[in-house]
């Protein structure tokens, strides 16, 4: 006979959206069951973000130190043991895993099934054994990477993010094929430790970037020996002596040790029983309207199962919106212009809110204000001058969105995020004393910007120093 359960919330999947909603609808007095078919606690609350930014601090360990003579540091014979590279990697995932671990949850309250899940009709849930009724379902079963049918790529060994750290050695030559943010970061990374690499993408590479933010990274990566190859398609794959070969249309074909597939993910939604629940998709995943809301009023879906952007933060954010719309009946809408992400490359590139053409379209006229790191004090001392704040405001100062590029972007896009949140202005980003010398301060001097043409004015002069006469 199997069981069957009836409880407030039951969230499907324990990513880092699935977790948040349990999180949220649990402390707030909620009966929550959460399925999961295989979360072990391990590296669940990050997807594959730890290991990956792991993997790349190890990279910019190597260039840093390879890079010190400008500081009259020498150091010579720099090595790299990719075996103890991996080390440092599952070590960090180790740490992190128990804080997203299951037993957490369960002490919140949460009932944890590990089965595999999928609906039965509107209103029930299978997960193994037990029916599961609830008052509300949230699907939040992420995604896995997307392989694409090219000719002979099923004949041939290759990497994804789930296998790219599973070799002892430092690929001699890896392809990378797609060049968003998965395919440039690894890139850099493996350059640094050694590897030749060659990225192959059919469009711009880190085309969902600011063109202009984006150029200066992929800059930075090619001075380093990376070959990003954009705008080609790859129409064959094969192996050949020692390797692999990659056949692409109208190009040279390029030839590779090792290969990764990093050309975006597809939702893990096929075998949910979504059309016996009612609950429509297409190739990016879920359909959800502005509440998070499927086609079946009773489910919700959040993170990368539904479609839209694919971030752990902006799951977490989702999930914050669907516990408030499950408690309230005037339910809570995603503001989409809250958008903040970080490319974790070396610079790193981060944005929040509108992105230049966006604001464009929707605002006709802003303004765009810029200031480079290398006009920053600390910046000339810790040697990274590479990079730059662009700030898109209205005419009347209103910040719209923020992007910088360099050392650090990550951490210094936080005040812009604030800023786009609460509606902010330029003239309250100049407000704070900021101490010198930080490279925040490079955010301040950009904002400050707004006023130079103003203050330049010849009308504006006449009149600052008729009040100052009279001061
Ligand atoms: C290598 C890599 C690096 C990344 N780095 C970053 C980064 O630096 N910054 C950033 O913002 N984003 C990054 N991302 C994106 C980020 O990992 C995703 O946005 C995030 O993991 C999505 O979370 P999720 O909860 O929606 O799904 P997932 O993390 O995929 O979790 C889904 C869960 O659902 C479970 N599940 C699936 N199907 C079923 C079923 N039928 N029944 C029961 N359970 C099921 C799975 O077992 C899994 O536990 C990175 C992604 C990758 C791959
Ligand atoms: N720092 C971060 O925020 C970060 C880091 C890694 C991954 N992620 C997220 O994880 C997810 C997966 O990342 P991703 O980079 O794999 O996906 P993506 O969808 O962002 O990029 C895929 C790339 O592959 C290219 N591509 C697709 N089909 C191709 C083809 N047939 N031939 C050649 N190129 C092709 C596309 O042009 C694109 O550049 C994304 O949602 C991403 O936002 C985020």
């Amino acid at each position: 006979m199997p069981e069957r359960i009836d409880c407030d919330v039951c969230v499907v999947g324990a990513g880092p959206a699935g977790l948040a909603v349990a999180a949220a609808a649990a402390t707030s007095g909620l009966s929550v069951v959460l399925v999961d078919k295989e979360a072990t606690g391990e590296d669940r609350l990050n997807g594959g973000c730890v290991s990956s930014k792991a993997f790349l601090a190890a990279a910019r360990r190597v260039h840093d130190v390879r890079n010190a003579g400008r500081f009259g540091v020498e150091a010579q014979g720099v090595s790299v043991d990719f075996a103890r590279v991996r080390e440092h990697v599952e070590g960090v995932v180790r740490h992190v895993g128990p804080f997203g671990s299951l037993e957490r949850f369960a002490g919140l309250g949460v009932r944890i099934i590990r089965e595999d899940a999928r609906f039965k009709d509107r209103k029930t849930l299978l997960a193994g054994e037990t029916e599961l009724r609830a008052r509300r379902f949230v699907i939040a079963t992420g995604s896995r990477p997307a392989i694409p049918e090219i000719d002979g790529l099923g004949s041939v060994p290759f990497l994804t993010e789930e296998t790219i750290f599973d070799f002892a050695e430092t690929p001699r030559h890896l392809a990378v094929l797609g060049g968003g943010p998965f395919g440039i970061e690894m890139a850099q990374a493996f350059r640094r430790l050694g590897s030749e690499v060659t990225v192959l993408g059919a469009d711009r590479a880190l085309k969902d970037d600011d063109p202009e933010l984006a150029a200066i990274v992929l800059r930075e990566l090619r001075r380093e020996g990376v070959t990003v190859r954009e705008q080609v398609e790859v129409t064959a794959i094969c192996q050949s002596d020692g390797g692999l070969e990659i056949a692409l249309s109208g190009g040279e074909p390029v030839s590779c040790s090792h290969l990764l597939v990093a050309m975006g993910r597809r939702a893990n939604i096929a075998d949910l029983g979504l059309d016996a629940a009612r609950i429509s998709f297409g190739d990016d995943g879920i359909k959800v309207d502005r509440r998070l809301r499927t086609t079946n009023g009773a489910v919700y879906a959040v993170g990368s199962a539904a479609e839209g952007p694919d971030f752990p933060h902006w799951g977490a954010y989702q999930a914050e919106q669907v516990v408030r719309s499950i408690l309230s009946r005037a339910g809570a809408r995603v503001d989409p212009s809250l958008l903040v992400s970080s490319l974790h490359t070396d610079p790193e590139l981060a944005w929040v809110g509108l992105g230049e053409e966006q604001a464009r379209q929707r605002y006709g006229r802003i303004n765009i204000l810029r200031w480079p790191f290398a006009e920053n004090d600390r910046a000339q001392a810790e040697g990274t001058t590479i990079g730059q704040v662009k700030v898109v405001t209205s005419t009347k100062g209103r910040i719209l969105g923020a992007g910088i590029v360099g050392r650090g972007a990550g951490d210094l896009i936080a005040p812009w995020a604030l800023a786009v949140t609460r509606r902010m202005s330029v003239r309250d980003m100049m407000m704070p004393v900021l101490p010198y010398p930080t490279m925040s301060e490079a955010g301040k001097r950009a904002a400050t910007s707004f006023y130079t043409p103003r203050v330049q004015n010849p009308a504006m002069r006449v009149f600052v120093r008729l009040m100052a006469a009279l001061g």
